[in-house]
């Protein structure tokens, strides 16, 4: 459910897994090229998608029958899209999350409103999370990913569904975490992003990296993630490969607005959804509800949100009070 870059990328990786696999894509065109070139022009475009792969502009037709219904759409238009689309929802169907973002207004994980608007139980819900940037995926360079569910063996069995020579998934039960690692590795990125548009270096970045990940785990901690999961590929790997990518829409947009890009200019030169953006919002917001501080994430809200500049949310970090790096 999606045509975007990622949905795609994922439709190909389980039909090379031995599925068949429905896009629901928006809009018309969209889906009639995928049905005639078997390509995605807008955002996949020199890629070809297996034949096992066609796309629909009806829900009912994509939902039908799904053994999986993977939903990869904005975060900040989840709900209402679910909204339509529940009532399609068949009984035998795993509801399975690609996202990667908080939502404004409720402090919600995507798992947490797929549930809520759903009424489908947390044994039918799963979430795949890790260093997977959509581009090289679709090239078919390999890479790892976690696919958690609360119930194992739904895991193993989406594991088993996207199992490709080129994609590699490991198990998990904390979908807690792997959503957590997945939503704050993009606040994490937009700050790298900043450094780098700054004209910082390595220390500055790896700092950075580092630092974020501390607060993500001190955040996962006490909403009852297992802190193992951010020393993992939905943690520290994918905040390794959305920090150094120029593929990262997050890295890319936060270094614009370290080059000294006004946030208009930042965002009408960004086509493509960069979570990090609206949900350094809901991250900055679950944080305070649950007491935690994430002075990264803080920064970055200042800078993208209250027009703060650069320098001076670095200048903020640094002059914060010494302590003992556990802390
Ligand atoms: N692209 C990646 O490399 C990648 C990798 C892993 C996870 N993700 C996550 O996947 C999610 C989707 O990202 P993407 O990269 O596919 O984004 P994208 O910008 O490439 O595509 C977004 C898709 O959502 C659709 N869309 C936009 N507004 C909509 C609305 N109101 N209702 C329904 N559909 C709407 C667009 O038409 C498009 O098909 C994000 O949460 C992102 O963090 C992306
Ligand atoms: O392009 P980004 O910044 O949304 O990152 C894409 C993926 O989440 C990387 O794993």
């Amino acid at each position: 459910m999606g045509t975007g870059s990622w949905g795609t990328a994922f439709a190909m990786v389980l039909a090379d897994a031995g599925s068949e696999v429905v896009l629901w894509a928006r809009r018309q065109e969209l889906a009639d090229a995928v049905n005639t070139t078997h390509e995605n022009p807008d955002y996949l475009p020199g890629v070809r998608l297996p034949d096992s792969v066609r796309a629909t502009t009806d829900p009912a037709e994509a939902l039908a029958g799904a053994d999986f219904a993977v939903l990869v759409v904005p975060s900040q238009t989840l709900r209402d899209n679910l909204a339509a689309w529940a009532p399609l929802i068949e009984p035998q169907t795993v509801l399975v999350s690609l996202m990667k973002g908080i939502e404004l207004g409720t402090a919600k994980r995507m798992s947490e409103v797929i549930e809520e608007v759903t009424k489908v139980g947390p044994e039918r819900v799963a979430v795949v999370s890790g260093p997977n940037l959509a581009k090289e995926i679709a090239n078919k360079q390999p890479a790892a990913s976690v696919v958690a569910c609360a119930d194992e063996a739904v895991a193993k069995r989406l594991q088993a569904a996207c199992h490709t020579p080129y994609f590699r998934p490991y198990t998990n039960t904390d979908v807690i975490g792997c959503e957590l690692g997945g939503a704050v590795k993009n606040v994490i990125g937009l700050a790298v992003g900043m450094a780098a548009g700054m004209g910082l270096g390595d220390n500055t970045k790896a700092t950075l990296i580092t630092r974020g990940l501390a607060e993500t785990t001190r955040l996962g901690e006490v909403l009852g993630a297992d802190p193992h999961t951010f020393a993992g590929l939905a943690g520290m790997g994918d905040l390794v490969a959305t920090c150094s990518s120029p593929l990262s829409r997050n890295n890319t947009f936060g270094m614009n607005l370290g080059r000294g890009m006004s946030l208009a200019e930042t965002i009408a030169a960004t086509r493509q959804t960069a979570e990090g953006v609206k949900s350094c919002e809901s991250v900055l917001d679950l944080a305070r509800r649950s007491g935690v501080d994430m002075p990264i994430v803080e920064a970055v809200v200042d800078v993208v949100h209250n027009g703060r500049p650069t320098q001076e949310a670095l200048r903020a970090l640094m002059s914060r009070s010494a302590k003992p790096e556990r802390r």
